[in-house]
């Protein structure tokens, strides 16, 4: 069976990743496409009232799970538009531990700081800062497939760009380029 190609977007929060995956369901012909969202999986849990540290360890879990869930679906021919915010070195390093790196389209999704404020404001559901504080930190590894910005971009001019570039993505791709340079001979720096 042959697995399902899987096109990862990764941006801060408010960058627009959830309005392309909706653009890109919409116009992707060639296979039959899921959007898996972090924020879904986190709407799954319990709403119970945790302590930190437990919450702290829920939050892993549910990331962890995400992560493999994505590859799982993927394992059984499914397409994927995978909608996440890689804010932690952990997170990426695990989905390069789980995800097969060659079918993995890593798509950054770039938004100004003026105009990420400008939409949490406007959302109104989202905490002040939050993007600002993730704005460095989710493209520290640099290095992606393809990349949009959304400042100056639809979303479905973004979803256009990827559906033109899907077929033809460079081999090694990026994934592939980023497990070589941060798992080489099984080292996993900040894996914890
Ligand atoms: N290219 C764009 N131009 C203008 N507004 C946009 C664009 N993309 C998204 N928006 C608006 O920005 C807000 C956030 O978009 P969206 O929910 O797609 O972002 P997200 O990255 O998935 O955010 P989060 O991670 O917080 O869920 C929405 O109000 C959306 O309408």
């Amino acid at each position: 069976m042959a697995s399902g190609r899987i096109i990862f977007l990764n941006g801060t929060s408010s960058s627009g990743k959830s309005s392309i995956a909706r653009e890109l369901l919409d116009i992707l012909e060639d296979g039959v496409f899921f959007h898996l969202a972090v924020d879904s999986f986190n709407a799954m849990r319990s709403k119970r009232e945790l302590g930190t540290q437990e919450l702290d360890a829920a939050l892993r879990r549910t990331r962890m799970g995400f992560h493999r869930a994505i590859a799982a679906m993927a394992a059984v021919g499914n397409d994927i538009v995978v909608d996440h915010v890689l804010s932690e070195p952990w997170r990426l390093l695990d989905c390069l531990r789980v995800l097969p790196p060659e079918d993995v389209l890593f798509v950054g999704v770039h938004c100004s700081l003026d105009e990420l404020a400008r939409r949490e404001l406007a959302r109104g559901d989202r905490p002040s800062g939050l993007a600002a504080y993730q704005y460095d930190l989710v493209h520290a590894h640099g290095d992606y497939d393809v990349e949009c910005d959304t400042s100056t971009a639809s979303p479905r001019e973004c979803a256009q760009l990827i559906k033109e570039f899907l077929p033809h993505r460079s081999s090694p791709a990026a994934f592939t380029r980023l497990q070589r340079r941060h798992l080489s001979g099984g080292h996993s720096e900040n894996a914890q």
